[in-house]
């Protein structure tokens, strides 16, 4: 597929295109140097522009216009091999005429493609040599003038002096390349840090009640199952259901913001009176869960009196009257009345509800055959 555009051209193309004009340019001036003592036929010449001058700008549009641009262009660098070697024969072989020639183009392939290039070059010289010696009656002149000579020394110190400076500015716009690459990385690695940090944030307050700031109805779901399937065998996983009493009443006759601060208020308490493993969630309205691994069920149900205790004894005041608010607990405990997480959550249910039956403001912990309320005067 044929491209077009400078941007698109592929670097070692642009480069060489400018070595190969410039050294292809002195060569040129050399040779004909060379020649001013006994100059050759107008063919020879006609041959030596095309070479010099004419070819560099041809190899340049074939190359770049290759689908493969870099093998095209290693082939332009083993052709160049080739021809220098063939000029060389036809020369008579003059030693720094031919050296000159060959360097410069063993050079150039040897930056680019290493010893393969190197060997690769040198068969491409001699293939070039030979077929030289066979098209030309060859003849040994390896002498030139001083003139010549120093032509050479300059055009070749030229041309690797030409050679440095790009292999030089390569080099730093490579390193530029490779900070901006750094750059780069950093601020993409900021960016993901950001994104997980956003993320994790997000999965917090997606599985927070606003309010409270309580775990909510769906981390306690992703909880409850999780704390039972994972409980240790010889350990209990308590389940407190947690209801404010006659909370509708508050709303009514306090407000439905002093209700909140009521929610507000029970949620502190939750979390004063409640170990760091324990999962407190508000599981919707006025109702609360929380979920105790690895407790006794003796040690569970104080915690719960303790907590409506504390409740009972909140001095809360609004619009200049008092409130005095109470709550009721439903308790059940995994694996002693229920080895699932909805059936967990059931019988707490179930326990909760004879505790509002009962008169409510009072903890009932489930059982099979009987529901047991403590009153609230008992404990
Ligand atoms: N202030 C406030 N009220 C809420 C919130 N969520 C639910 N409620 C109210 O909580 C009340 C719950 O009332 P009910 O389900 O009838 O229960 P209750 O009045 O507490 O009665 P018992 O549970 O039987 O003691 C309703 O009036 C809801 O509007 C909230 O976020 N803030």
């Amino acid at each position: 597929m044929a491209r077009s555009g400078s941007t698109q051209v592929h670097w070692v193309v642009r480069l060489n295109y400018r070595n190969r004009s410039l050294s292809f340019m002195l060569l040129f001036g050399v040779i004909a140097l060379h020649w001013l003592d006994d100059p050759p036929g107008p063919l020879l010449w006609v041959l030596l522009v095309m070479q010099l001058l004419i070819y560099p700008h041809i190899a340049y549009q074939l190359a770049r216009r290759a689908s493969l641009m870099l093998r095209a262009e290693t082939i332009v660098m083993l052709l160049d091999a080739g021809l220098f070697g063939c000029w060389v024969a036809v020369l008579g072989f003059p030693l720094w005429i031919s050296f000159a020639m060959l360097v410069s183009v063993h050079i150039n392939l040897v930056a680019f493609r290493g010893v393969p290039g190197l060997l690769s070059c040198m068969a491409a010289s001699l293939t070039g040599v030979l077929v030289g010696m066979l098209l030309a009656d060859v003849e040994l002149r390896p002498d030139s003038s001083m003139q010549v000579t120093l032509a050479c020394m300059v055009a070749l110190s030229l041309y690797l002096l030409a050679f440095s400076h790009s292999a030089h500015l390569r080099s730093l716009s490579l390193r530029d390349a490779k900070e901006q690459l750094r750059n780069s990385q950093r601020q993409l690695q900021r960016k993901l840090e950001e994104i997980n940090a956003l993320q994790i944030q997000l999965r917090e307050l997606a599985h927070r009640d606003p309010l409270t700031g309580l775990y909510n109805r769906r981390h306690l779901d992703a909880q409850l199952l999780d704390n039972v399937v994972n409980r240790k065998a010889d350990s209990n996983l308590c389940l407190l259901l947690i209801d404010i009493d006659h909370f509708k009443r508050i709303n009514d006759e306090f407000g439905h913001q002093a209700g909140d601060q009521v929610l507000a208020r029970l949620a502190g308490l939750l979390t004063s009176h409640c170990r760091s493993s324990d999962i407190i969630c508000r599981y919707g309205g006025e109702e609360f869960v929380v979920l105790m691994p690895e407790v006794t069920i003796g040690a569970a149900v104080e915690r719960a009196d303790a907590i409506r205790l504390a409740f009972t004894g909140l001095k809360m005041r609004f619009n200049n009257r008092d409130l005095a608010p109470t709550l009721s607990v439903g308790i059940a405990a995994c694996p002693l009345h229920a080895t699932s997480g909805d059936r967990l959550f059931e019988c707490a249910d179930q326990a909760l509800y004879r505790a509002k039956a009962a008169g409510r403001n009072r903890t009932v912990l489930w059982s099979a055959d009987r529901l047991s309320p403590t009153d609230p005067s008992t404990i």
